[in-house]
């Protein structure tokens, strides 16, 4: 079943005076099934994080539809549109993005507690999740007081907690060391098995490995799409250097 679908998306920006427009997005058209994990990798400055802020409602696109489970972004209201982000997207960042004043357990719990639900489906929704990541023991502690790889289990916990359609991560492990990224990648690979659609911008080509599908973007287009299929992920890994280096030194695809 198809999940989401971008169809032609441009993007332009334009400046106040409308001096230097950037066209950051040319014509970006691609779907993900439901159960997914898919990468999207591409240059610096090819518009990664533009294509993600699109998606998660907190840009429009110049031209060009987003439908997400039937519902076209393009036409829900302001108002609307956090609510849809909390309840139908999650979201990791490379910088956690945690609040260092509440617990481990509040800042899992926060989209809850925005959405009004009740105590005990709280607790009831935390404590499968926090086992699921590891980090059932940290609860009480504070952001401060705990690793990088933790407080991105931690994200990643409160990106699930609302039962999201998707996952949205951008360069998920781009803070972490070698072991920390290898565990959460761990952690995608595992909630991807449990039928968590997950879309994630990376430049790591081992995070691109982990996934079963991954999108090139060049020039403002999907330049290129590799399947993992039955391959192994060392098999992947190869198949991506060798399209980054054909992206890189302008070869063929
Ligand atoms: N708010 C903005 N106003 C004008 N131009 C912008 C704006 N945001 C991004 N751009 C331009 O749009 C293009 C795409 O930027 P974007 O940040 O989406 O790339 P990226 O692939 O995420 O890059 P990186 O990998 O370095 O994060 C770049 O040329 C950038 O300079």
């Amino acid at each position: 079943m198809e999940i989401l679908k971008v169809d032609q998306v441009k993007k332009i920006y334009t400046t106040r005076f409308g001096g230097n427009n950037v066209q950051a997005l040319r014509d970006i058209t691609f779907t993900v099934e439901s159960g997914e994990y898919v990468a999207i990798m591409g240059e610096s400055g090819s518009g990664k994080t533009t294509l993600l802020n699109i998606l998660a409602t907190l840009d429009q696109p110049t031209k060009g539809k987003i439908v997400l489970e039937g519902k076209d972004l393009g036409r829900i209201s302001e108002k609307k549109a956090a609510k849809f982000r909390r309840e139908q997207l999650g979201f990791v960042f490379q910088e956690f993005n945690l609040l260092d004043t509440l617990s481990v357990k509040d800042n899992i719990l926060l989209p809850l507690v925005l959405s009004g639900y009740p105590q005990n489906e709280m607790m009831a929704r935390l404590k499968p999740i926090a086992g699921r990541l590891h980090i059932s023991e940290l609860l009480e502690k504070y952001p401060y007081e705990i690793s990088g790889g933790q407080k991105q289990r931690t994200a990643v916990a409160r990106a699930l907690i609302m039962n999201p359609k998707l996952i949205l991560a951008d360069e998920p492990t781009g803070a972490l060391d070698s072991h920390a990224a290898m565990q959460l990648l761990d952690v995608f690979s595992e909630i991807n098995r449990g039928g968590q659609t997950i879309l994630m911008v990376t430049h790591s080509t081992e995070a691109a490995s982990h996934a079963k599908r991954v999108l090139f973007i060049k020039d403002g287009i999907v330049y290129h799409q590799l399947y993992r299929g039955e391959r192994s992920r060392e098999e992947m890994y190869q198949m991506i250097t060798n399209v980054l280096t054909a992206i890189a030194t302008g070869g063929e695809r």
